[in-house]
């Protein structure tokens, strides 16, 4: 219960609707109560002593009750499914905003299909419960109370004889319930793992087609095909065993109610019109013993499923906006960047940067060389606060960029990362995303200076052309062009290039370079790169090695003296220099 107090933020508002619910289905539990009564009377007021004039009235009673009874569990199944809705779309909402402000780390482990599944799956399970599942858990005890407490009314003894078996079929429901739950549990996870094949499949075909493992993903799927189908197959049986026991169970209470029901009748103890009551209200209290498994079940379920939401809900976002946070005005960023001795470790390992310390001064490029994981992209990772650093600081025109608030300080940086994400909508909207009130000019300008626009053109839609999921029907450099354009267009203070010319060709990444130069003219650049011919421009070269500078300066400096930077150059300028020294030998 502490899961639906948690929950009840969400639905308070509606509360009245939870209210008038389990009001309506207990009141059309107690006016079906009523049916067993007018039974009786028809048959020992009205059959047995031939009055049959009372029989019009008798009907009308039973309609009249009987539409009530529908009005009742129509208001309840109208406030129910009103206010399960309305905290399904209130936690959806909430669910959602809260992903957009998670931070880095967070989806560092996040998984997707858990993430959707929480979203989708679990938001419906709680939708059920609150909505309907905790109003009928409710009226379980509703129908058992006044069931027996009328039965009681009628016949205490018989009520008693007849009860007998009640222990044993909640028993029955209950392991039974206890069985069927671990094999939903294990249907459920066979049913991910099949999915997550499917996905997968479909993601990476190009994986597969060119390893030509088209016969082994057939091979995996069909044994968590077989891994599913075993499962139902085994759920199968446990309804099929449930279904008649609890049916033989029943009917010993039923044949025991008429056993002995009956003898009291033939010795007048009891009358006829009684015994027919107690025959319909008996399954009044099957019905809901019958049931009780299936109720718990479905409390645990949501509570899982509220518990895995309220998790998401209440996860901690790990770089947040200060107390009075400062909003950065973008005509007054200069850019000046500082990197103070910084040191960052991501979670509890080995620091992925240490006594990081350099500084871009507005508008000039800084360029990072340094083999994988030596720890360039963190840099500038924590330039946009995707992390907090741990020791040291790094500043923006002189504050302490913590100082800032987090929303003002990315929309002065831009990022082209080195894999290119691409929404499923046009190249225009895929340039101009999240930027209001931008001309078609401005949109055409910037995919010129990122040598976009002409294969945009040479496209049968052009700028309409709709890109597929994760930009699929493109070429990889198309796309960093297009990421690049996307950057370009929101005219940031700081631009940061993560890898971001790798697929294209050495003349495009040149062009697209003299590009840049026009339009961040001004403004300050962090640029990775592999390639010596993209960073040999820049103002400073910081060489990195397991997360240290171990380099730092200009291209003209740093090929004067031995070390990684020389090193690289040599392999990447090999012809070059082999030329150029043959020139001289000459
Ligand atoms: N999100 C993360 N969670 C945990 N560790 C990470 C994460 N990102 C990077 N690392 C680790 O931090 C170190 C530095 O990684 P980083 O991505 O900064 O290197 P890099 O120089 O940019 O490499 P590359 O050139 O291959 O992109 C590596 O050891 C890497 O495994």
């Amino acid at each position: 219960m502490d899961v639906l107090r948690q929950l009840r933020g969400f639905y308070r508002e509606k509360l009245h609707y939870l209210i008038l619910s389990i009001i309506c289905l207990a009141a059309a539990t107690a006016v079906g109560l009523i049916t067993p009564n007018l039974l009786r009377r028809l048959i020992d007021d009205v059959i047995v002593p031939r009055k049959f004039t009372e029989v019009p009235m008798l009907a009308i009673a039973v309609v009249v009750v009987v539409f009530v009874k529908a009005c009742l569990q129509f208001a309840h199944g109208f406030f129910g499914g009103r206010l399960g809705n309305f905290l399904a779309y209130r936690l959806r909402n909430a669910c959602y905003e809260k992903l957009q402000f998670l931070s880095f780390r967070y989806y560092d482990t996040a998984k997707t299909g858990d993430l959707m599944s929480r979203l989708t799956g679990d938001l419906e399970a709680i939708r059920m419960f609150i909505g309907f599942g905790f109003a009928q858990l409710l009226n379980v005890f509703f129908m058992v109370l006044f069931g027996s407490a009328m039965m009681f009314s009628i016949n205490w003894q018989l009520t008693l004889v007849t009860l007998i078996t009640m222990p044993f079929l909640a028993g029955i429901a209950l392991k039974f319930e206890s069985k069927i739950h671990p094999a939903f549990q294990e249907m459920r996870l066979a049913l991910s793992a099949l999915t997550t094949a499917v996905q997968e499949n479909v993601t990476g075909v190009r994986t597969v087609k060119s390893f030509a493992r088209e016969s082994y993903e057939v091979e995996k799927f069909s044994h968590r095909n077989e891994r599913y189908k075993n499962n139902q197959i085994f759920a199968a049986e446990l309804w099929s065993k449930f279904f008649p026991l609890m049916e033989l169970m029943a009917s010993v209470s039923v044949a025991i109610l008429l056993g002995v029901g009956g003898t009291l009748v033939i010795n007048g103890r009891m009358s006829l019109g009684e015994l027919v009551a107690f025959f319909s209200l008996i399954w009044y209290i099957i019905g809901p013993v019958w049931g009780l498994g299936f109720q718990i079940n479905n409390y645990t379920q949501s509570k899982a499923s509220g518990e895995r939401v309220l998790e998401v809900l209440n996860q901690r976002i790990d770089v947040k906006d200060k107390e009075n946070a400062r909003e950065l005005v973008s005509s007054e960023v200069k850019g000046d960047v500082e990197f103070n001795h910084v040191t960052f470790a991501y979670g509890n390992k080995m620091p992925a940067v240490t006594d990081i310390h350099f500084r871009a001064k507005p508008g000039t490029v800084i360029g990072f060389l340094g083999g994988t994981g030596s720890g360039k992209s963190t840099i500038t990772q924590l330039m946009m606060r995707a992390y907090d650093v741990n020791e040291g600081s790094i500043t923006l025109d002189g504050v302490d960029i913590r100082e800032y608030n987090v929303r003002s300080l990315r929309s002065q940086i831009s990022t082209v990362f080195q894999e290119t994400f691409l929404f499923s909508s046009s190249i225009r909207n895929n340039i101009s995303y999240g930027l209001k009130n931008v001309t078609m000019d401005e949109i055409i300008r910037a995919a010129q200076l990122a040598k976009a626009h002409d294969f945009i053109m040479e496209m049968a839609e052009g700028y309409d052309t709709v890109v597929g999921e994760r930009g699929m029907g493109l070429s990889g450099g198309q796309k960093q062009r297009i990421a690049i354009a996307r950057a370009l267009l929101k005219n940031p203070r700081i631009l940061i290039l993560d890898d971001a010319t790798s697929a294209v060709d050495m003349e495009t990444e040149h062009e697209i370079q003299a590009g840049f130069q026009e339009v961040m003219r001004g403004r300050t650049t962090l640029i990775i790169a592999h390639r010596i011919s993209s960073l040999r421009h820049a103002d400073q070269i910081i060489v990195m090695n397991e997360g240290r500078a171990v380099q730092q300066g200009t291209h003209e400096e740093l090929i004067e003296v031995p070390g990684p930077y020389r090193d690289v150059y040599r392999i990447q300028y090999a012809d070059y220099l082999s030329r150029a020294t043959g020139r001289e030998g000459a």
